[in-house]
C-alpha cells in the first residue's frame, strides 16, 4: 500500500505521451490538444476598422452641430472610399476599414445625414470607436501553445489566426472490461433477483470520453479466469490504455490482477491509501496501461476521477496538472463509515 502523493507522483513521472500526433481539420479539433504553437498567419484587424455604423473623419475636426460634406462610403470587405479632408466625412459600417485621413467615428444615432451632408447632432463622447490594426494579435504573434486543450475560446482564436486545420495529440483508445458474475445490462436486474445492473462502465466510458479518449470496447466478464485472460489478451490487441472494474480486492473470485500475468503485467502501484478506493492498481502490460478501478461504484468513479483522468490527460500531451486541481474546505458534517452509492 502507497500514499496517494506517493501514487499520483509515480503515474506521472512514468506516463508519456507517446500516441504520436495527426492533422485534424477546425471542425474537429473541438476537445483535441494542441501538438504545435499557434502563430497568427495575419493580424487582427488587419487594418485599422470601424467599431461603430456611422461617419468617419478626422477627430480634431468633430464638432457637435456642425455639417461635414460625405465624399464616400466604406463597406466591411470593401473597396476604400477616397481620402477624407477638412469638412468632410464618409458612411460607414462595422468592421469597415478608416478611410484615409480619418480617426473617429461618430455613431449614426449622434447624427443627420440628408443628400451629401451629415450633421452632428449629438453627444458623441470620448470614444473614437476606431479598433486599430493588429490591436488583437499581429502577424507572427505567438496565440496558443502546444499542450493546450481546444476549447471554444481556443478554436475561435485558431479561426481567426486563418489557420484552417491543426496538428494534435492522437486520442487515448480505451477498452473496459467490467468483471462480476452478479452484473447484468442496465434495465435488466428488475427481472432477475441477485443481479446488480452494471453502472461503472458507462459512467467512466462517460468519464474517459470527456477527458479525450476514445472507446474501443466494452467487453463484459464471468469471475472466471480463463475467460478473463482471454479478454484480457482482446483487450490489450485494440488498446493504449485497459480498463478493468471489479474483482481488485482479495476475495476467493477477484482475478483482476491476475488476469493479466500471463501478460507479463509490471505493477506500477497497487492498493493506496485513500478511502474510498483503496484496492486501485496501475500497471503495464505488452506496452499498454492498464488501470484496476474497485468494483463499488463510489469507489471506481473516485479512483477513476483521481487516476484514469490524468493518465489519459499525459498521454494526450497535456500535465496532470492541468486536470486535477485542488481546493481544502472544511466537511460539513461529520463522515461516517458507509458512504451513500452516488455522492452528492
Ligand atoms: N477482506 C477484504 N475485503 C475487501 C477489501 C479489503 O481490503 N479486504 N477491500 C474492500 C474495498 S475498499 C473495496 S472498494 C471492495 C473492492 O472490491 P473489488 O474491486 O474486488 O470489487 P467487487 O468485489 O468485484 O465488487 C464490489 C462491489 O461493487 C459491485 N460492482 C462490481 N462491479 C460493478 C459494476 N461494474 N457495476 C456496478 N457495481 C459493481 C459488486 O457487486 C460489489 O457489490 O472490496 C472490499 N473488500
Ligand atoms: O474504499 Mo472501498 O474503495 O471502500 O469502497
Amino acid at each position: 500500500m502507497i500514499g496517494f502523493d506517493e501514487a499520483l507522483a509515480l503515474l506521472t513521472s512514468s506516463v508519456r505521451c507517446v500516441l504520436g500526433t495527426e492533422q485534424v481539420p477546425l471542425a474537429q479539433a473541438h476537445g483535441r490538444v494542441l501538438a504545435e504553437p499557434i502563430h497568427a498567419a495575419i493580424s487582427s484587424p488587419r487594418c485599422a476598422v470601424s467599431a461603430m455604423d456611422g461617419y468617419a473623419l478626422r477627430n480634431a475636426d468633430a464638432l457637435r452641430g456642425a455639417s461635414y460634406r460625405i465624399v464616400g462610403e466604406s463597406f466591411a470587405g470593401g473597396e476604400l472610399p477616397p481620402a477624407v479632408r477638412i469638412g468632410e466625412c464618409a458612411r460607414i459600417f462595422t468592421g469597415a476599414a478608416m478611410p484615409e485621413g480619418t480617426d473617429r467615428v461618430v455613431m449614426q444615432e449622434n447624427c443627420i445625414a440628408g443628400g451629401d451632408v451629415m450633421k452632428i447632432t449629438g453627444p458623441f463622447g470620448p470614444g473614437w470607436h476606431v479598433r486599430d490594426a493588429a490591436s488583437d494579435f499581429a502577424e507572427g504573434d505567438l496565440l496558443l501553445q502546444p499542450g493546450t486543450l481546444l476549447t471554444p475560446r481556443a478554436i475561435v482564436t485558431l479561426a481567426g489566426a486563418d489557420q484552417p486545420a491543426a496538428l494534435v495529440y492522437k486520442k487515448p483508445r480505451v477498452a473496459i472490461i467490467a468483471t462480476g458474475d452478479e452484473l447484468v445490462p442496465p434495465g435488466a436486474a428488475r427481472a432477475t433477483p441477485r443481479s446488480i445492473p452494471e453502472s461503472v462502465s458507462c459512467g467512466v466510458a462517460a468519464m474517459a470520453e470527456q477527458y479525450g479518449a476514445t472507446i474501443e470496447a466494452r467487453l463484459w466478464g464471468n469471475d472466471d479466469l480463463l475467460s478473463l485472460q482471454r479478454l484480457a489478451g482482446r483487450a490489450l490487441a485494440i488498446a493504449n490504455v485497459v480498463i478493468v472494474t471489479g474483482g481488485a480486492s482479495v476475495g476467493e473470485r477477484d482475478h483482476a490482477n491476475a488476469m493479466f500475468a500471463e501478460q507479463e503485467l509490471e505493477l506500477l502501484f497497487s492498493k493506496v491509501a485513500i478511502k474510498p478506493g483503496k484496492p486501485v492498481w496501475i500497471g503495464r502490460s505488452q506496452g499498454r496501461w492498464v488501470v484496476g478501478l474497485p468494483g463499488n461504484p463510489v469507489s471506481a468513479m473516485v479512483t477513476a476521477r483521481l487516476f484514469l483522468v490524468p493518465m489519459l490527460a499525459l498521454l494526450e500531451g497535456r500535465r496532470a496538472g492541468d486536470v486535477l486541481s485542488w481546493l481544502s474546505l472544511p466537511l460539513a458534517g461529520p463522515v461516517g463509515p458507509k458512504l451513500r452509492f452516488w455522492p452528492c
